[in-house]
């Protein structure tokens, strides 16, 4: 199987996070396409990822499986033992709802004030941009992790008492507003605790090793 990514990328860490995890890494080749060479715009790779994004998957079969929750759900399901989507119907159910969740109201909010509100990719890759909107989308952001502050107040990971993708996906959204410049407000003393729990597990520290 093979990942095409950007190794310090924030969305292609949350499939990097899952596999050490999983302990699934070395079953995995990596080929990095430069982002900032746009090279996920360009006809070859939307072939692969109709949206052009990363990471995609690439099977022994030659299929693609693109999105960062699908992608962790193929990896957690293939040794039948899925610890970051869940066993049952409720795990199932929560973990979906919270990683979603995280991805609406914190990572792709912080992903669009990055493409629309700041340089972005650069100027051959950025080919419109809107800044009111991508500042509305820092602000939606900022409302998101208010909200998951409120969240970890009373739990201990995202979607339960158990780590799940969920907390893969906040991690994701709290990598990219670094790389963004956008701090977790510091009043939201739940949420930065629990990142700096997060920072703990081998997994994250790993990834956050990378250097760009
Ligand atoms: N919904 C996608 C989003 C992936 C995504 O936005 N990836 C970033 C890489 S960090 C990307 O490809 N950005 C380039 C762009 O949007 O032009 C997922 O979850 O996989």
């Amino acid at each position: 199987m093979k990942i095409y990514d950007w190794p310090t990328g924030p969305y292609p860490a949350r499939v990097r996070i899952a596999l050490t995890e999983k302990g699934m890494e070395s079953e995995i080749a990596f080929e990095t396409v430069d982002l900032w060479k746009g090279e996920h715009k360009m006809a070859g790779f939307l072939k692969k990822n109709y949206s052009g994004t990363l990471p995609v998957l690439e099977l022994d079969d030659g299929a693609f499986i693109a999105e960062c929750t699908a992608i962790t759900e193929y990896f957690d399901n293939l040794d039948g033992n899925p610890i970051l989507t869940g066993n049952t119907s409720r795990e199932k159910g929560d973990i979906h709802m919270m990683s979603k969740r995280a991805e609406l109201e914190v990572m792709d909010a912080v992903s669009v004030y990055f493409h629309h509100a700041t340089p972005g990719l650069g100027p051959d890759v950025e080919l419109y941009q809107n800044n009111e909107w991508g500042l509305r989308q820092r602000d939606k952001a900022l409302r998101g992790m208010r909200y998951f502050d409120s969240v970890l107040r009373e739990r201990s990971f995202v979607a339960g008492d158990k780590f799940s993708m969920a907390d893969i996906t906040l991690v994701g959204g709290l990598i990219f507003a670094a790389i963004v410049d956008l701090p977790v407000p510091g009043e939201c003393t739940a949420l930065l605790a629990w990142y700096e729990r997060m920072k703990e597990r081998p997994s994250v520290s790993k990834q956050l090793a990378l250097k760009a």
